[in-house]
Formats: C-alpha cells, sequence, structure tokens
C-alpha cells in the first residue's frame, strides 16, 4: 500500500485507538491467571490479533460478544504444538515463558522483522528453569518443552523489559513463591509497570518491585478461579502521532487518554510541554494547536517508541533537538536510528547520530519527498505527520506497516482534516 499525504492543516475531536501493550497483556492474563475474562475496547492490531490466535492455541475459548472480548481459560494447556506471534516483539518474548509452561514440545515463529529480532536471551535463561529450548541461533524459530520452574535467576534488562514481563507473568502463573527475579539495567522500566498493573487487575500474585533491581513472589494467595471485567487503556503510542500532528498542523482534540497510565509514552506530553505546544490536558481530552515550536532535549531511554513521533515534532521545531537513547532502537522493526535519519533526510531534515543522541535540526521547510516506511508502523507514520508541514506532497511507500499497531491511523488523520490517498 502506498499513501499520499498532502499539506494539511488539521482540526476536529478524535479518540485514541486501544494501546497494543494493554491489549496483548489482558490477553495473557486472561490466559494465565484463569477463569472468565471479559476484554471490553479490545484492539485489532495485527499485534492484538495475533495475541488473540497465541492464546487459543494455548487452549484459552475466545468468544466475541457485544460488550467485548471473553476469555475462557484453565490455564496453559495447548491445544496445537505451534503458535504464530505475526511481527510482535512483546508478543513472542511475553508468550514464550507462558508456552513453556506446557508439558509437550511447541513451535514458536513469527514472520516479518520478528525473523531478525534477537531471542537469544531464552538459550540461557529457559534451561535455567527446567525447560528445553532449541532457538535457529538465538532467532526464530524456538521449540520450547517445559514445563517452566520458577527459580531464583539474574537476567539482562538492557535490550528490552519484554522477557522480563514475560518471566513475571509465566513466575506468577506457575505458583512462583519465595523466589527472586535478579535484573541488571533494565531499560523501558514503565512498561514493566504496566505489567505489574495487569497482573493486579487480574488477581494474579504480583511480585514486590525492590527498585527494578529484583522482582521477589512471595506466597500465593490462593483464590477460586475468578470472572472480572478489563478494559484495554488508550494507547499513548498511537496517540502520541496525533498530538504531534496537533502541534505541527492542527488545533484538534484527542480524547481517550488516561493521563494516569503508566504507559511510557505519556511522557510525549514533556516533550511537548518543551517544545511550547499548545497544549491544554483535561482528565479525559487533551487538546493541542498550532504554536512557534523550539528545540527541547528529551530522554526516551525508557520510552523508545516515542522517537518516531518525537523526530517529526523535532523537524517543525527552530534549532536543534537532542534525543538520548539511540541504543535502544538498533532491534525494533527497522534499526529506526538509521531508517529515521534516511527517510527525515530526505524530506530535508538533517539527523545526526552521536553515539547514544540524535540532533534533529529543525528545518526551514519540510520538503514533499517519495518516502518508505522500511515495513516499520512508526517510521510510516512519523512520515505522514511531517508530510503535514511540507511544501507539497509525501508518498510512503509499504504504509500497511501501520496495521501492526493502529490500522485506523491514516482513516483517523482524513477524519481531523488530512489529505490523504490511498492506492494499493
Ligand atoms: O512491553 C511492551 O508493550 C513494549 C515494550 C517496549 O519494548 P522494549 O522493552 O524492548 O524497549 C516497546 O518498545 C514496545 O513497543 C512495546
Ligand atoms: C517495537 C515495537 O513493538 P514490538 O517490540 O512489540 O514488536 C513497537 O510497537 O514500536
Amino acid at each position: 500500500m502506498t499513501v499520499r499525504v498532502e499539506p494539511s492543516v488539521l482540526g476536529g475531536t478524535i479518540y485514541a485507538p486501544a494501546s497494543k501493550s494493554s491489549m496483548q497483556r489482558a490477553c495473557a492474563a486472561a490466559l494465565a491467571a484463569g477463569g472468565t475474562t471479559l476484554i471490553k475496547n479490545p484492539g485489532r492490531s495485527n499485534d492484538d490479533q495475533a495475541a488473540i490466535g497465541v492464546i487459543s492455541a494455548l487452549g484459552a475459548e475466545i468468544r466475541q460478544t457485544p460488550e467485548g472480548l471473553e476469555v475462557t481459560s484453565s490455564g496453559v494447556h495447548a491445544s496445537k504444538d505451534e503458535v504464530f506471534c505475526g511481527e510482535s516483539g512483546l508478543g513472542i518474548r511475553m508468550f514464550t515463558p507462558l508456552v513453556a509452561m506446557n508439558r509437550g514440545p511447541i513451535n514458536i515463529n513469527g514472520e516479518g522483522s520478528l525473523k531478525t529480532r534477537p531471542m537469544d536471551f531464552f538459550d540461557s535463561i529457559l534451561p535455567q528453569l527446567g525447560v528445553t529450548i532449541h532457538s535457529n541461533e538465538g532467532k526464530l524459530p524456538l521449540t520450547v518443552e517445559g514445563p517452566l520452574q520458577p527459580a531464583d535467576i539474574r537476567i539482562d534488562g538492557s535490550l528490552s523489559s519484554q522477557f522480563l514481563t514475560g518471566l513475571l507473568l509465566a513466575y506468577a502463573a506457575s505458583g512462583a513463591n519465595g523466589v527472586t527475579i535478579s535484573v541488571d539495567n533494565l531499560k523501558s522500566k514503565p512498561y514493566v509497570d504496566l505489567t505489574l498493573e495487569v497482573m493486579k487487575a487480574f488477581g494474579m500474585n504480583v511480585p514486590e518491585n525492590r527498585n527494578y533491581e529484583a522482582f521477589h513472589f512471595g506466597q500465593p494467595k490462593t483464590a477460586a478461579a475468578a470472572t472480572r471485567s478489563y478494559t484495554v487503556e488508550g494507547d499513548w503510542s498511537g496517540a502520541a502521532f496525533l498530538l504531534v500532528a496537533g502541534a505541527i498542523a492542527g488545533d484538534i482534540v484527542v480524547e481517550g487518554l488516561d493521563t494516569f497510565s503508566t504507559q511510557a509514552d505519556k511522557a510525549v506530553l514533556q516533550a511537548l510541554m518543551q517544545s511550547g505546544a499548545g497544549l491544554s490536558i483535561e482528565a479525559n481530552q487533551i487538546a493541542i494547536r498550532k504554536m512557534p515550536l523550539k528545540a527541547f532535549h528529551f530522554d526516551a531511554t525508557d520510552c523508545p517508541d516515542l522517537f518516531p513521533p518525537l523526530v517529526a515534532l523535532a523537524a517543525c521545531c527552530s534549532g536543534t533537538t537532542v534525543i538520548e537513547g539511540v541504543d535502544r532502537l538498533a532491534h525494533k522493526e527497522s534499526n529506526r536510528g538509521l531508517t529515521l535519519q534516511e527517510e527525515f533526510g530526505k524530506m530535508g531534515v538533517e539527523i545526526t547520530l552521536q553515539g547514544n543522541l540524535m540532533l534533529i535540526k529543525g528545518a526551514d521547510q519540510i520538503k514533499g519527498a517519495v518516502l518508505n516506511s522500511h515495513h516499520d508502523h512508526r517510521i510510516a507514520m512519523a512520515g505522514a505527520v511531517a508530510a503535514l508541514r511540507a511544501d507539497g506532497p509525501c508518498t510512503i511507500g509499504h504504509a500497511s506497516a501501520i496495521n501492526k499497531s493502529y490500522p485506523d491511523f491514516f482513516d483517523h488523520i482524513a477524519r481531523l482534516g488530512a489529505k490523504v490517498d490511498i492506492s494499493q
């Protein structure tokens, strides 16, 4: 799919999409905690659909109801010997420890960029938990055979928090009692807060968080399998693109975001404030309008998904913006430091990578250009947002990448007044 975006002025109100981080965790917790869960406001992105497929393969029964998705589970009892995680990094890293609760061998696979993302963490960690694992030299496909037995372990949290998210869920679901996961150098910490929050909402045994360096599981409470409902949060990661679009080209309102959320990407508000954006924050809606913008300094180490929208913002700021945390970008859907540099370069926006820093020089005028998403949803959305302020149309190749997290993205910006033309 190729999308052409013309320079546009935005106005109106839009409801934020469902968060795939919240939705995928809800699926995992519904499987792991057992009982019957009504997931309200379920997401329908590709990553969300992959999560639904995984929990179904692991024995959960799923029913669409007018109120949401009803998941009934009696724990992990695989009905298939294969699970497919699509292109979701969170999916494979969160579900692999849960898959490893199963006794028989299960093959775990995925597609696209997921095939090249590192999974060697599991090669060294799972055997310490009584799990047999075979990987393709630290990449997909994986075969795991459990059952996983929780034990004191020490892990490296510097590459991704997603492995820890999976272990926390699997430990709780495996009756962990008196064991500790020690973590060195944890990154993306707020994502772990979200995991713990979802575990709590599902009545799971929540470990004590000792300053993100150790997670200690005490005595589990014995509770009968419950009936519960969980509402998927609005997505700060997807909404960050809308908010930046409002700051550079509009006067818009975004609804459905929880300002008390633990989502990492809520931090977009800090960057917007620093840049001088015309923000007004209320309990359930954020209004944002175009104002003269100035360069800002932001540390995205713990919220790496904000790099693409913040680069689009920085491109419209006077002066040079500095964003820290480039090291976190190498193993996403693309190597985002390089893809942002290449694609924004085509629009006349100069990006310098200096060790762990990204320097973005605000452009006097963004140029219309032919862009390539590199099959990365956040690059496609960042390009589309910057295009709103270009001197002519931009086209974005492989734009269907947005389906990974925000299938309604082009529809939403078009509803806000962006001139968008989609061709297959
Ligand atoms: O747990 C999650 O929902 C996520 C964690 C982050 O990954 P890392 O922990 O690898 O930074 C983030 O980039 C990803 O999009 C979603
Ligand atoms: C990196 C991302 O997701 P994941 O790691 O779950 O594939 C993302 O959504 O930008």
